[in-house]
């Protein structure tokens, strides 16, 4: 009996593709075993590579493998979206973020905004895989587009097991340092500026450099099984950088016209037993402050999404539990008008009061003015989008890494009644997890 490969059975669908079906955007898919998904795309020699996984219990998990096509401007992935729209046919996903002010300066090598669809997609969901092939023609030569496609697929490699993860000493250095993040928690606790900017949230670049730095998907890996009720995701533009991350914070899901979105704020940590744990808990719900905190991003989201939605609805505050912190959350029930895009929510949802402040445009004046590290993709958006449904998340609790260092980010909500020693213990308390994943627990 012949054997055939998967990957030759893909090849196969591609070389026996009909002129009729070269049409549009077209998927290619075949069942594909794999055993762990960020082993097979760590062994990738394509560019970029990508990890995206829901929060929600038992979601997809994609790795996403070159580029059919990139959009720099949400504008230009709107034009993408309606396009492939009116051709009727299937629709893909698409992948991708931005920055947390994709106006100002951001990281080097990630673009304000980038959203890709992808060449090759690696899909796992209840135990069964699948990877597909994704091409268009709509816009370009076909045999060029095949040739293309061909080439992804024979670059393809088998998956392999991910390094080991190795202790390292890391050297670290915090930006800003304790003495400069007091003197900016006053001036935003100041009564002059509390008075027309209620919350700003101020952020911090922990550095960590070591001679080698370890595999991003090997730390991804383990840090995604200690934060089950995280996203997950990862993102090589190039070979040498990645930025990868487990945020508990969602900005938005849609299913058809129905938005799911959240305002998240307001912290505390873990206790060492279950009855501190509760009593942690409870003070965090009834304290003024963290209230406040919530209270700011819960009323900017109800705010904005009053012109795109009807049925907005609330529910009740409650506490979201993580590995070292629990946070207050309120979820957010709204119906989309009719014709309101993602591209219509990316414009006006982020950055939330979560991570930037309120109003809007002073909170993020004074970021701009007063922060030092440039936040890049820290704070910003990361997700898939489709047609039928899509989902973010607010790239909190995650790493830039590159070969001369590891920077982890961190925020907290400054209003009235922080005190900065304290709100510094909660920017540590939000990387504890990575932290001592790297041995510096
Ligand atoms: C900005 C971050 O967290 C936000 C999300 C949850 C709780 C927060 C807080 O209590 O300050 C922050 O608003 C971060 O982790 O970098
Ligand atoms: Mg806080």
């Amino acid at each position: 009996m012949l054997l055939i490969k998967p990957i030759d059975a893909l090849k196969h669908q591609l070389d026996t593709l009909s002129d009729s079906a070269r049409r549009g955007f077209v998927h290619l898919s075949i069942p594909y075993h794999v055993g762990n998904v960020m082993g097979w795309l760590n062994a990738q020699s394509v560019y970029p590579r990508l990890y995206w996984q829901s929060r929600d219990e038992g979601a997809v998990e994609y790795a996403a493998l070159g580029v059919v096509k990139a959009f720099d401007s949400l504008a230009a992935l709107q034009a993408d979206f309606t396009a492939l729209a009116d051709s009727g046919g299937e629709q893909p996903d698409y992948f991708g973020g931005m920055a947390f002010d994709p106006d100002a300066p951001g990281w080097q090598h990630f673009p304000g905004c980038y959203f890709l669809l992808p060449r090759i997609v690696l899909r796992r969901h209840q135990g069964g895989a699948t990877l597909s092939l994704n091409l268009r023609f709509d816009d370009r030569c076909p045999e060029a587009e095949i040739a293309q496609a061909r080439a992804c697929l024979a670059a393809l490699e088998e998956e392999q097991p991910l390094p080991c993860l190795l202790p390292h000493v890391y050297q670290r250095e915090d930006r800003p340092t304790l003495r400069e993040w007091t003197a900016s928690v006053a001036q935003v606790t100041h009564p002059d500026q509390l008075g027309h900017t209620p919350k700003v949230v101020l952020s911090r670049e922990t550095c960590l450099t070591t001679p080698e730095t370890p595999s991003p998907w090997s730390l991804l890996a383990r840090w995604q099984t200690g934060a089950a009720d995280c996203f997950h995701f990862g993102v090589q533009l190039t070979s040498h950088e990645a930025f990868i991350g487990c945020p508990p914070e969602r900005l938005y899901k849609r299913e058809g016209r129905h938005l799911m979105t959240e305002a998240l704020a307001g912290t505390t940590r873990r206790g060492q037993d279950a009855q501190q744990d509760q009593t942690l808990a409870d003070k965090l719900l009834a304290d003024k402050k963290n209230n406040l905190e919530n209270q700011c991003v819960y009323q900017q989201l109800l705010t904005q999404l009053e012109p795109l939605s009807s049925q907005v609805q609330m529910g009740e505050a409650h506490i979201v539990k993580l590995r070292s912190v629990q946070h207050i959350r309120r979820l957010i029930h709204a119906e989309l008008h009719i014709g309101i895009t993602d591209q219509q929510l990316l414009a006006v949802l982020p950055p939330t009061p979560a991570v930037g402040g309120v109003p809007r445009d002073s909170s993020l004046a004074f970021i701009r003015q007063h922060e030092r590290h440039r936040r890049g993709w820290y704070a910003g958006v990361f997700g898939r989008i489709s047609h039928a449904s899509s989902d973010l998340a607010v790239t909190i609790r995650c790493a830039h890494i590159s070969p001369e260092a590891i920077r982890l980010y961190a925020g907290a909500g400054i209003v009235a009644g922080s005190q900065p020693e304290e709100e510094w213990r909660e920017l540590d308390t939000k990387i504890a997890d990575i932290m001592s994943l790297l041995g510096m627990g």
